[in-house]
């Protein structure tokens, strides 16, 4: 029998959610998560109503960066499973209608990965003969060029070269310093990438997120991000995958402003990437909550451009990294560190180390109003793993660690993440009184019908009851207060208006719904009915962080 070829756009409509496969769950008690207790765990994720799995890098790596210095491109870090356990868990993930997307990581290896290590012998070898693999890198005998490339991980790094005192060159980086760049002039290294991409497709994944795309290649006199080379070899990453793996997905992390971002999806006949993070919206979703004012989504919203037909946006509000504050203005950063950073060790590069919950002060109603408007807005949200149950943080932790500990399933020891004492697990579970895994889990949550947990799924539900939230356009409606934000989202004859009080007291407000007159907002949980709208500025009353999502019925 033939296998049904999927659905190519599979991407639109579905729900991600991101873990670690090494903080997930723990199968055979050693206090680190692998491939069989995530196996383990595909019911509660199917439950929950999600579709597709994002695990961050899972390979063989020294874990100077959480498994982004990858040593090994073809293989599992062995704390985690051996490459069988892997294929189980993705036959099982398969079985229960799970797609599962890796963690490309291309513009570096780790300074262990066996190329390096040859790299560091230099450009010829004791016998003469060329070292072919001192080109995988990017080597300078000063360390001078590219000086207009900032440096990201500011807290650490004061240059983006090192040398390498072995063979005595400076070699580039635009992260830690343990992690060379690759050198992608190099068509060599091009042809790894495509062959590391191979080996998990032939496995069976369903795509990548692709590690920091913007900074492939180096030019002289530029910032070093979103060269038109960059964006050749990614597109030639795209056509390795339609030609040899349809239907598999290509999601680019590329933390850019709107007009730079858009380039990543490539153009309707000359394809790159089929989603990209939106990292534009995410930190200014909180700064509306702090400012009780939405004109910055309004504004960054529109501000991007159209996207080809086959793209798709990917939303978030938080993941494994800091909350980032690159894709903000100066004044604003100070800001959101005034608003959301009160602890000076929050602060990490340029953003926020903290969870969703403890951003929001733990308030229900907040993380329900940010969550709303995420699934709301056009593109296909991405859950960071432990959020659906309200996850605290842990400062004492170095890096972003910090939001990267243990899963909480239980009450019991080490909140159900494994059968380890707290103390040997790979990051120590949460124990305060506030956030700790005996009040904040899974098995208390699911016996909870009023549970964050039990919530979020019943919102996904109804987001997958309604296609219009994966495929709608997005127009917003005046309200008259800036306080309130409301669009509407429209496709193929249904049409939703979506209303968020994003301030902390009751807001009234007037929308401008004069195209919709005659229709009645229906609510999608409940279906209750509201006023039909008339001529005029149509009334709403709201409470703190309500939010209400509406179905306009009737004639046109
Ligand atoms: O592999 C290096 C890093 O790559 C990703 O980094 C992104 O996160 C940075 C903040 O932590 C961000 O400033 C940058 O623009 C991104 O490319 C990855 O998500 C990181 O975990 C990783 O350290
Ligand atoms: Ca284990």
């Amino acid at each position: 029998m033939t296998q049904a070829a999927p659905p190519p756009e599979w991407y639109k409509s579905a729900v991600f959610y991101e873990l670690s496969v090494r903080t997930f769950a723990d199968g055979n008690g050693d206090g680190k998560g692998d491939f069989p207790g995530l196996t383990g765990r595909l019911d509660y994720l199917k439950d929950l109503g999600v579709d597709c799995l994002w695990l961050l890098p899972f390979y063989p790596s020294p874990l100077r960066d959480d498994g982004y210095d990858v040593a090994d491109y073809t293989e599992i870090h062995p704390d985690l499973g051996t490459l069988d356990d892997f294929r189980v868990f993705l036959r099982e993930a398969h079985a229960r209608g799970l797609r599962v997307i890796g963690d490309l990581v291309t513009n570096h290896t780790s300074a262990e990965h066996p190329w390096f290590q040859a790299a560091r012998r230099g450009p010829t070898l004791p016998d003469g003969s060329p070292n072919e693999y001192h080109d995988y890198y990017v080597w300078s005998e000063t360390g001078r060029e590219y000086a207009e490339a900032r440096i990201i991980f500011t807290d650490t790094e004061t240059s983006n070269w090192s040398l390498d005192e072995s063979c005595g060159k400076y070699y580039w980086h635009r992260f830690f310093s343990h992690q060379p760049d690759l050198n992608f002039d190099n068509p060599r290294v091009q042809e790894e990438l495509l062959n590391a991409a191979r080996f998990w497709l032939d496995l069976g994944v369903d795509g990548f997120r692709v590690d920091a795309v913007p900074y492939l290649i180096e030019r002289e006199g530029t910032n070093c991000e979103n060269l038109p080379e960059t964006h050749d070899i990614l597109r030639g990453l795209r056509r390795m995958v339609d030609t040899e793996y349809p239907g598999r997905l290509l999601l680019a992390e590329a933390n850019q402003w709107p007009e730079d971002v858009v380039e990543y999806f490539g153009h309707e006949h000359d394809p790159e990437f089929h989603m990209c993070f939106n990292f534009p919206v995410m930190p200014r979703l909180f700064m509306s909550l702090k400012r009780e004012d939405t004109t910055s989504i309004r504004e960054i919203m529109g501000r991007l451009p159209g996207i080809p037909s086959f793209g798709q946006w990917a939303t978030f509000l938080r993941n494994h990294d800091e909350l980032t504050l690159e894709m903000v203005t100066d004044e604003e950063r100070a800001f959101m560190y005034a608003a959301y950073a009160p602890d000076t060790r929050m602060k990490i590069n340029v953003g926020i180390r903290r969870r969703l919950a403890p951003l929001l002060d733990n308030d229900r109603r907040r993380i329900e109003l940010l969550t709303t408007v995420l699934f709301a807005l056009p593109g296909s949200p991405i859950l960071y793993y432990g959020d659906e149950i309200g996850m605290g943080d842990n400062l004492t932790l170095a890096d972003r660690n910090g939001v990267r500990t243990p899963m909480q399933w239980s009450a019991g020891v080490s909140g159900g993440f494994s059968s380890a004492a707290p103390e040997q697990c790979f990051y120590p579970p949460i124990q305060d009184p506030v956030y700790g895994y005996q009040r904040v889990n899974v098995t208390s949550q699911e016996r909870d019908p009023s549970s964050l947990l039990k919530w979020m799924s019943r919102q996904l539900d109804l987001r997958r009851a309604h296609p219009v939230f994966a495929h709608g356009d997005l127009t917003f409606i005046e309200t008259g207060n800036p306080a309130v934000l409301a669009f509407t989202r429209q496709h193929d004859g249904e049409t939703l208006l979506i209303i968020s009080n994003f301030a902390g007291n009751a807001q009234a407000a007037h929308l401008d719904l004069a195209e919709h007159v005659g229709r009645v907002p229906v609510t999608l949980a409940g279906g209750s009915h509201f006023p039909a709208i008339g001529e005029g500025p149509y009334p709403v009353l709201m409470g703190k962080y309500d939010y209400y999502w509406t179905k306009l019925t009737g004639v046109r």
